[in-house]
């Protein structure tokens, strides 16, 4: 996978070298053995860039992940292929068995066979540049024996060995004589090893694992064994309110604390934390940041997930991508914009509704009862905590009544109460950057005022414009006014549904719809309602000339 573009400047030089001498010389320059991986410290770019090359390659960094298939797809291939990706990093991926596997247990496994193996090892080393193999589920001696004469043949930045020997569930999925191979031959190559405490106590032998201090001994001697870098995860030691890992990186240990968190759904974590891990060494990161970095993603996850319920089993998945506990995937409506939807557009203000003392959610609620057809929450002067408190209450009062709620602004807001989408300005976040944010199922609106930024905003995935001021406004401040003329230009230009705003009421929308554009699909207001003394009266007299109107101009 490779990006090329070219620099306009006169300096230019290929990155791809460039990222691979930053990464791999600042990498072997920390190592004291065979040089891969560093214990901690800043990452230094490597030699000056190539100043004759021209084309400028981003390098993808990449995680190899050597794993077994998990069907149920909570934890092997599948959470190493789920974790790089919400970590940002490539994953390809060479399987060493299928198994048949759920939130139950383990119902059946098929080893992929030795030279399948290797040759799937061969065809993804031999083509890709590869920064960091991950080991998971290594079902036989000769696979591993197979694995560590490609490491020899394809020089890797890192190897993560995690160790797994039994499933969540209980199910051995590699037995001893894969131990022993692992110890005589991973080991002494590996980076890191990232065992829990039943691996690390059948790797050095049926060592008792039962406190921290215990945890400490394992991580000396694992390190001793070969292993650059030992992570002891303690999430099974009894007795503790706390999830204690021990790292250890040959000279200090160091407790990895974080308050436990109480759920079901813990299928994968193994897998999952030493993905992260690989990744964020793929990205170039020191390995006991990498290591924190991993830690807090897995335990964020877990929190996401506590109320997602996949299979019957004991121990189900989670969500590595934060998403599936959100309202949005409960199969409701989906709120695309509907053009028709701009009609009346009622577009709030902190200010006018304490000058009313009124709370934005009543207001929201009188607004829709006159017959808005979409809410904006522009609120300037609210406080973020607050605004989200209050964007929430108004996201039920909508949701229940289908109406679409968006937020002017403030795409952070928006994100985390699942609004509808967001309104945004000339100098506000840029369309394609929120679209980045917000996904493909939001309303993204932009404020237009030339034909340029119309023709734009439809280039930009924009959903609809907002155009204006129609009229002069005491609402917004040094608000520049384009007129009809304006609103016929910027209309006539774009392809995307138009709102038009500013200084309209119930005295002039029928001047502004009268011009009978085709893509002209409503008015958004904000004083005409709600600096008003009754909002559902004044809501219902708009909406009223706004259907006359469009009887007239039909
Ligand atoms: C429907 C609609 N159109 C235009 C605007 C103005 O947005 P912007 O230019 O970002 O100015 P502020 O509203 O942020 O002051 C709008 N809010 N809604
Ligand atoms: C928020 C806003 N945007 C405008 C623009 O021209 O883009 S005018 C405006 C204020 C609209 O308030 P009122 O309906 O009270 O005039
Ligand atoms: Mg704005």
């Amino acid at each position: 996978m490779a990006f090329s573009a070219t620099l306009s400047s006169s300096v230019s030089f290929n990155l791809d070298e460039w990222l691979r001498g930053a990464s791999a010389s600042s990498l072997r320059s920390s190592c004291s053995r065979s040089g891969r991986i560093r214990s901690s410290g800043a990452m230094k770019a490597g030699g000056a860039p190539a100043a004759s090359e021209r084309a400028v390659k981003a390098k993808v960094p990449h995680v190899l992940t050597v794993a077994g298939s998990d069907s149920g797809a909570g934890a092997g291939i599948q959470a190493d292929l789920k974790a790089c990706a919400a970590r940002g990093v490539y994953c390809s991926t060479v399987i060493t068995a299928v198994t048949a596997q759920n939130t139950v247990g383990v119902q059946g496994v098929d080893n992929v066979s030795e030279e399948f193996v290797a040759e799937q090892l061969e065809s993804v080393l031999s083509d890709m540049q590869v920064d960091v193999v991950k080991t998971g589920m290594l079902p036989s001696a000769g696979i591993v024996r197979i694995l560590s004469s490609s490491l020899n043949k394809f020089q890797v930045q890192a190897l993560v060995v995690d160790p797994v020997m039994v499933s969540t569930s209980g199910d051995v999925l590699a037995g001893p004589s894969v131990l022993a191979v692992c110890r005589e031959v991973l080991l002494p190559i590996a980076d890191i090893v990232t065992p829990n405490l039943k691996e690390a106590s059948a790797l050095l032998g049926g060592m008792q694992l039962e406190t921290i201090a215990d945890m400490h001994s394992a991580a000396k001697l694992l390190h001793q064994m070969g292993s650059r870098h030992v992570l002891v995860k303690g999430g099974d030691l009894p007795g503790s309110c706390d999830a204690v890992d021990v790292f250890f990186d040959g000279e200090r240990l160091h407790d990895l604390r974080a308050p436990r968190v109480k759920t079901r759904n813990t299928h994968g974590t193994g897998c999952t934390l030493a993905s992260c891990i690989a990744a964020e060494l793929a990205k170039g990161s020191p390995m006991l940041p990498a290591v924190q970095v991993a830690k807090r993603f897995v335990e964020n996850a877990l929190d996401y997930s506590k109320e997602i319920s996949i299979g019957k089993g004991p121990q189900g998945p989670f969500d590595h991508f934060l998403m599936l506990n959100r309202k949005v995937h409960n199969f409701r409506k989906k709120m695309i914009l509907d053009p028709s939807d701009l009609f009346l557009y009622a577009v709030t203000d902190s200010g006018m509704n304490g000058k009313w003392g009124r709370s934005i959610e009543d207001a929201v609620k009188a607004a829709i009862e006159g017959g808005a057809t979409i809410i904006q929450l522009r609120e300037k002067d609210a406080g973020t905590r607050n605004f989200l408190e209050a964007a929430k209450s108004c996201m039920e009062v909508c949701r229940s009544r289908g109406i679409p709620l968006l937020i002017n602004d403030r795409i952070d807001i928006a994100l985390a109460c699942d609004a509808d989408g967001v309104h945004v300005g000339q100098s506000d976040m840029p369309v394609r950057t929120a679209r980045a944010l917000l996904g493909p199922e939001k309303i993204i609106g932009v404020s237009c005022k030339t034909p340029e930024q119309a023709q734009q905003a439809y280039m930009d995935g924009a959903d609809y414009i907002g155009s204006g001021g129609i009229y002069p406004t005491n609402t917004k401040e040094n608000n520049l006014t384009i007129g009809l003329e304006g609103l016929k230009a910027v209309c006539l230009s774009s392809k995307l549904p138009v709102v038009a705003i500013g200084g309209i009421g119930i005295s002039n929308a029928h001047s502004v719809m009268e011009l009978g554009l085709p893509n002209l699909k409503g008015v958004a207001v904000v004083s005409a309602l709600f600096d008003r003394e009754c909002i559902s009266t004044e809501a219902r007299k708009l909406y009223e000339v706004l259907s006359r109107t469009a009887s007239e101009v039909k």
